[in-house]
């Protein structure tokens, strides 16, 4: 099998669990690995089709701007992909609709203040006394100004970002450590929904 192939297969196979979990309806949602460093390459999944039914196929390859060096059509938001992988040297790229992020993002529009949780050791922080803030940009189609924002609120400890009234990216060495992220954060996400208190203990009721 060529890398490309078990890229794709490993693509379809994580793109078919979020779709299980309800993250990934319609044709939403994107994945990507990192394929090569110099010059950069990622094997992402091809744009509009619905990621619970992608076949190890339906990859394209893209560079560092997110435009395709394969066949193909690539997803609207690869060049997002490739700037995460860029700037916060992710193997991996997940960005899923799940709802919590959305309406978490909605509440703080600033960014999402967790702390004082178990869950946070699955994000790979502290569970006390650190102060975790997710941070949130706002929307758009234009994946470089995107970009340029989640750059400006680039922290390396803090492997996520919402996009405000879309939804959420996650990425890590490889898929599996960006999914158990992903779990963990959204698992976060709803409790502060949830209890309405968040990380510095405002009670945003
Ligand atoms: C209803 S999905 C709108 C586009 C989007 O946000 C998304 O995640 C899927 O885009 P892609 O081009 O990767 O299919
Ligand atoms: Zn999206």
């Amino acid at each position: 099998m060529t890398e490309l192939a078990a890229a794709g297969a490993a693509l379809a196979g994580e793109a078919a669990r979020y779709a299980g979990m309800g993250w990934m309806r319609g044709t939403s949602g994107n994945l990507s690995v990192v394929l090569g460093r110099d010059p950069l390459r990622l094997a992402v999944t091809a744009s509009g089709l619905d990621k619970g039914e992608l076949t190890a196929e339906d990859v394209v390859v893209v560079d560092g701007e997110g435009a395709a060096v394969s066949g193909g059509v690539p997803s609207a938001e690869a060049g997002l992909h490739a700037r995460i992988a860029a700037v916060a040297g992710a193997g991996a790229v997940v960005h899923v609709h799940a709802l919590a992020p959305v309406l978490a993002a909605q509440r703080w529009p600033d960014g999402v203040p967790l702390r004082d949780l178990e869950m946070l050791k699955g994000f790979g922080r502290a569970a006390h006394d650190d102060l975790v803030t997710v941070p949130v940009i706002p929307n758009g189609q234009d994946m470089r100004v995107l970009g340029d924002a989640f750059e400006r609120g680039f922290r390396a400890d803090t492997p996520a970002l919402i996009v405000a009234r879309h939804g959420i990216y996650v990425w890590g060495g490889d898929l599996r450590q960006a999914r158990h992220r992903l779990e963990c954060l959204e698992w976060l996400l709803r409790f502060v929904l949830e209890t309405r208190i968040d990380g510095v203990g405002r009670d945003v009721r």
